[in-house]
């Protein structure tokens, strides 16, 4: 007799068959294609958009293999659908669906139906698989007779959610397609328009959600996002690779992941720095500050400055000067694209100069020109010009701004001198994550003096008209053998044809965006809003004008000082009150028995926040041993050390991190440790900032009253370092821990 896990794996095996034929119908094409021999430049550009259309589509096919289908609702009508990561249908037959794809109206169902809201749905079933196996099958029935939500508390698929939380991690997020719950799948399909904030505690799905909501949204508005691409903002590089896995899984390879640091293109911001210049660096005071840094930029000398040009003395005096100044300023054009202006009031009075040195009245129109224009060519000249008004690029004049203690005293003269040490460095170093929207600000004020590269551009299109002209007339010569064919002529004209070639850029959306400044997206999310500073807000802003954005984050785990503690706060300036707020509330990462603990630290920080209520219990209290002081780094290792299931973080405040690392690594050779850890190690050692958004099996929280008192937002630290772990948290400590920890059963140590 066979078992309904048969049955299921009759159906899914035709799936798979199903998935083999259409991957290798789509293999056949993409190799004919590429075997298509053309010289005719139309014809090759449709050779690479059909190469590039089905290489994508056989990625969309080979991201669909595991877990392909894990679903099925059965309807009251007696009607049945398969739900899956994409959709299949009978090309043989009526074009039938076969699976639905998880992100269709139709899967909808699957995810809210519950047995007070069956909406049609008898029952729903999940399929687990093992590659091409079924293993179980867990049903829930709903139209039970008066329906209620049962037990479960409202959890969609109890059985399938467990077993998917229960399981060791891997240091590479997964997807959750199979389980996402009513109140995430809410939030996931939320229309495109407008700023929609996503408030929760940790642990309840936001960066899933995030990345799940891009997935449904490239797969409901493709047109609308495939062309700008989908932005998505996390906290650092470790963890965007955390994330990395999640959309390829989903078949979604078109969204660009930065980082605050990344977000002015060729230029990486990760060279570490004070928090407290972070925060100078993040507030939106820096907007004024640049200005006037900018302004300083533009200079009346105090003295008159001599000039040699061709062996005769020149002067330009303070006078000559602020009047050029002026005249450049009040065409209100940003610092580069004033700099001619300024240039040609400078070469216009010492034109004047030279005339009345040589004797105005003997001088015609023509005679002034070419005095002009030897003025404008000479070196000296042009120094002087360079010195008083230079052309800059945003990282020259940021370099430039920080390198002088007396232009940061002009930009910044309202903040203590010790403030404005921390800002003080060498142009070698690097930049950090905060310069990244100095720089763009920096771009924005400076703006670009791109005369000569639109000269440029123009004369590349001509010549690639003329060259395109030739392609046609050689065409034309061959066609005319016979005059009744459709010629090239007939259907393209030489200028076309040219800007068809200047389109022919076969880089993704999310390749040309990470590349330029001004691209703007089609939506942008960004993970752990609470703590991107005023500044970066403003870069986001000006790369999203229609506002079409997720922002997921908890407003109690800021850690960054230039974060902030209100959603209000940071949209006001943009968008007023209008945005939407939605809350999550479930806690699917840590057991009841660690959040109880973190909750009293939540009640310290006085946010007037719900914590996040846990779906599940381990019976695994949380701990603390107490060690003297000396022994606190062999006392972490030989902790790390020990053979627990599944990965381990050790999460310590920023001044142990090198001592509790070496110690660690003395016991665990293999422990990952450093500025970006290798997540997938079995024991890492991180600081709160590295460990943010990210989760492990087992968390040692070393030095909580250093981690508290390390930072004005000691506390939301504490909370952050606490609600990483999925199964079990351990403190260990030499000094008194914070109250909030007071009542943690103590561990004996040997
Ligand atoms: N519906 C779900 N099904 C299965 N796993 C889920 C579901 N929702 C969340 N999870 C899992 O719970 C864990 C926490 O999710 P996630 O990291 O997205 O939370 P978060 O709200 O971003 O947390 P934090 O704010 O603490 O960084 C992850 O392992 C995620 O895969």
């Amino acid at each position: 007799m066979s078992t309904e896990i048969d049955v299921e794996q009759e159906y899914v095996s035709m799936l798979y068959a199903h998935l083999d034929g259409l991957r290798s119908d789509t293999d056949t094409r993409l190799a004919r294609t590429l075997r298509e021999a053309s010289s005719n430049p139309q014809a090759m550009t449709q050779r690479d958009a059909a190469t590039s259309h089905y290489s994508e589509q056989l990625a969309h096919y080979g991201a669909a293999e595991n877990g392909l289908c894990f679903g099925r609702l059965d309807f009251a009508d007696g009607t049945r659908s398969y739900i899956g990561r994409i959709g299949l249908f009978d090309a043989e037959g009526d074009y039938e669906p076969l699976l639905m794809d998880w992100r269709a109206p139709a899967s909808r169902p699957f995810y809210l139906a519950t047995a007070a809201s069956p909406d049609g749905v008898r029952r729903r079933r999940h399929i687990r698989t093992s590659r091409r196996r079924v293993t179980a099958i867990d049903d829930e029935v709903l139209d039970l007779a008066d329906g209620h939500d049962s037990a479960n508390g409202g959890l969609v698929g109890e059985a399938s959610l467990l077993s998917a939380l229960n399981a060791t991690r891997t240091g590479r997020m997964s997807d959750i397609v199979e389980t996402i719950q009513a109140e995430q799948d809410e939030i996931i399909r939320s229309g495109l328009n407008g700023v929609l904030v996503v408030q929760g505690g940790p642990g309840t799905g936001k960066t899933a959600v995030a990345l799940h909501r891009a997935a449904y949204l490239l797969f409901t508005y493709r047109q609308q996002l495939s062309r700008r691409g989908v932005l998505i903002v996390g906290p650092n590089a470790t963890f965007l690779k955390y994330i990395g896995q999640v959309l390829p899984s989903l078949g979604e390879t078109g969204v660009l992941l930065q980082t605050v640091g990344d977000l002015y293109p060729g230029e990486r911001g990760q060279r570490p720095e004070p928090a407290r210049a972070a925060e100078i660096k993040g507030s939106v005071d820096m907007v004024d500050a640049l200005r006037r840094a900018v302004a300083d930029r533009q200079e009346v000398p105090l003295d008159p400055m001599v000039l040699i040009v061709e062996r005769e003395e020149m002067v330009l005096d303070p006078a000559t000067v602020a009047a050029a100044r002026g005249r450049a300023r009040r065409t209100r054009r940003t610092h580069n694209e004033g700099r001619p202006v300024f240039a040609e009031a400078i070469v216009a009075a010492l034109t004047q100069q030279e005339a009345n040195r040589l004797g105005a009245e003997f001088l015609d129109a023509g005679d002034m020109a070419d005095i002009r224009r030897e003025l404008a060519a000479d070196d000296a000249v042009q120094e002087a010009i360079d010195a008083l008004w230079p052309q800059l690029t945003p990282q020259e004049f940021l370099s430039d701004l920080y390198a002088s203690a007396e232009r940061l005293e002009t930009a910044l003269p309202d903040i203590t001198p010790e403030d404005r040490a921390l800002l003080l460095r060498s142009p070698r170093l690097g930049w950090t994550a905060a310069d990244a929207p100095l720089l763009d600000e920096a771009a924005e004020l400076l703006g670009v003096d791109d005369r000569a590269e639109r000269a440029a551009a123009e004369r590349r299109l001509r010549d690639e008209q003329d060259y395109a002209q030739g392609v046609l007339d050689i065409l034309q010569m061959e066609d005319d053998a016979d005059p009744d064919i459709l010629t090239a002529y007939d259907l393209i004209d030489a200028g076309r044809l040219a800007e068809r070639h200047d389109d022919e850029d076969h880089r993704t959306a999310a390749e040309r965006a990470a590349a330029d400044r001004s691209w703007t997206f089609g939506h942008v999310i960004v993970d752990e809003a609470q703590e991107l500073s005023a500044m970066a807000w403003r870069v986001l802003m000006r790369r999203c004008p229609t506002r079409s954005m997720t922002l997921v984050g908890d407003v109690a785990q800021t850690g960054d000082l230039a974060g902030t503690d209100t959603w209000a706060d940071i949209l006001a300036p943009y968008v007023e009150d209008r945005w939407r707020l939605t809350e999550l509330t479930v806690n699917y990462r840590t057991p009841a028995e660690i959040m109880a603990v973190a909750a009293n630290v939540l009640a310290e920080l006085k946010t007037g926040l719900t914590p996040p209520s846990s779906v599940r219990e381990t019976g695994i209290e949380p701990w603390v041993q107490r060690v003297a002081e000396v022994e606190l780094p062999d006392a972490v290792a030989d902790l790390a050390a020990q053979d627990y299931p599944g990965t381990v973080a050790v999460i310590v405040p920023t001044c142990l991190v090198e001592d509790i690392g070496q110690a660690v690594l003395t016991r665990v050779p293999d422990a990952a440790v450093g500025e970006r850890p290798e997540l997938e190690s079995r024991v890492v050692v991180l600081t709160v900032r590295q460990s943010k958004g990210l989760e492990f099996d087992g968390v040692l929280v070393v030095e909580p009253a250093a981690v508290v008192a390390e930072s004005e937002r000691g506390l939301n630290d504490l909370y952050v370092a606490l609600t990483r772990a999925t199964q079990w948290v351990g403190v260990v400590s030499a000094a008194e821990v914070p109250a909030a920890l007071d009542g943690l059963r103590a561990r004996q140590s040997g």
